[in-house]
């Protein structure tokens, strides 16, 4: 493989992970797409469905096909749904192509919780096995040196980046952690459902899936691998009338009396060098507009005295750091490239 020139594939390219995709591949210096895949639109020009899309390089969407895609690629994102990414992720593998899977169905290293919180089977073991949970700042290391990334949930991302650090210097009780997290309506695909129609969202907050969220495993697996030892939390995800963006407000309890100045310093230094993560100064707290359209999480703290709490907020665009971003970074590492190639946007503001 050239590895200055690289050429990708996208599964799912009709779905708003993939569209994302195309969108920030499209300035990468070193990636061209040349295969733009749909199940579902094959033969169809892109701008058809996407006149935003007008310019890209690639005309015709193609059908699932693992041969022709294999004479086209040398990488391929799967943004497809769970379910889907463990048909075609070992194909593509065995095909000898690079996989970054958007979906949650390598990202669950226990194949019964996959079970429980999917309701759906789970992929071969070997297969969960060797992929690289792909949570760039904290496994940076693991990514670089995989061809098989499982790319993290949006709320996970959102959250555990706000909280990693503080539980892996035993600064918080992680089982005291709770979670209050919403998101944009994005985060739930470009599919049609009754729940995501404009009069059922507009001027409307509601949580849902409470203490039943996918997300929830995912977040403890991690944290337990932080603190070493099993952790559970309360995870509340709300829909917001808003079409991008997460926020994570998350409460913890202090292990000992600290300064909302000695997490900033903390955070500072685990995420030195790291360009996405951006800890916000004292008395500073991140709002999702400050990071939409970009790969950026960025991070606020307010340690409480009298309550012993600190409250951590963090905020990300679900379609960038929740997703295509991320994917997009972890691909850089898997390269051995900066990071942040294709990925330097300033956020859109207003
Ligand atoms: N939206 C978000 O914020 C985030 C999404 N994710 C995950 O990324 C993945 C994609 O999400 P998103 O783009 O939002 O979802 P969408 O529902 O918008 O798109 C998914 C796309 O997958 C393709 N697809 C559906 N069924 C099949 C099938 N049976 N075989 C092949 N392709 C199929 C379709 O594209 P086509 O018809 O062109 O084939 C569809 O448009 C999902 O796993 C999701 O959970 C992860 C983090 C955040
Ligand atoms: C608003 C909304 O519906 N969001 C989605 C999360 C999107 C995501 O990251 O889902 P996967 O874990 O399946 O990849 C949800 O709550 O299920």
């Amino acid at each position: 493989m050239n590895t200055t020139h690289i050429r990708a594939a996208i599964v799912g390219s009709t779905g708003y992970g993939g569209v994302e995709l195309i969108r920030l591949l499209q300035s990468h210096p070193y990636v061209s797409v040349t295969s733009v895949i749909s199940s579902s639109a094959a033969g169809a020009p892109i701008a058809e469905g996407f006149p935003h899309l007008t310019e890209i390089r690639t005309d015709l969407l193609d059908g699932v096909d693992v041969e022709l895609i294999r004479g086209k690629a040398d990488v391929v994102f799967l943004a497809t749904p769970h379910g889907v990414s463990m048909k075609l992720a070992p194909e593509f593998l065995a095909a000898g192509l690079k996989v970054i899977d958007l979906s949650g169905d390598y990202r669950l290293k226990d194949g019964e919780a996959y079970r429980k919180w999917y309701k759906h089977e789970p992929a071969a073991k070997a297969d969960v096995d060797s992929a690289v949970y792909g949570l760039a700042e904290v496994y940076g290391e693991q990514v670089s040196k995989t061809n098989f990334v499982s790319n993290p949930g949006c709320f996970t991302t959102t959250s555990l980046l706000g909280l990693y650090p503080a539980v892996k210097a035993g600064w918080i009780d992680p089982d005291s952690i709770i979670i209050d997290a919403k998101s944009g309506v994005s985060g739930a695909g470009r599919g049609l459902s009754l729940g995501n129609h404009y009069s059922e969202i507009n001027e409307n907050f509601k949580a849902y899936k409470v203490n039943n969220h996918q997300h929830t495993p995912e977040i403890e697996q991690v944290l337990s691998e932080a603190a070493g030892r099993p952790v559970v939390t309360t995870f509340t995800p709300h829909l917001v009338p808003m079409t991008r963006g997460i926020m994570a407000t998350m409460y913890a309890t202090m292990t000992e009396k600290r300064g909302t100045e000695q997490f900033m310093e903390l955070y500072r230094q685990f995420y030195e060098g790291r360009r996405f993560v951006r800890i916000r100064p004292l008395g500073q707290l991140p709002a999702t507009k400050e990071v939409t359209g970009t790969n950026y999480c960025d991070i606020g703290f307010s340690a409480d005295e009298r309550t012993g709490r600190i409250t951590i907020i963090s905020v990300t665009d679900n379609l960038v750091k929740g997703a295509a971003g991320q994917a997009i970074q972890n691909l850089n590492l898997t390269m051995g490239w900066d990071e942040s190639l294709g990925l330097a946007f300033t956020p859109v503001y207003p």
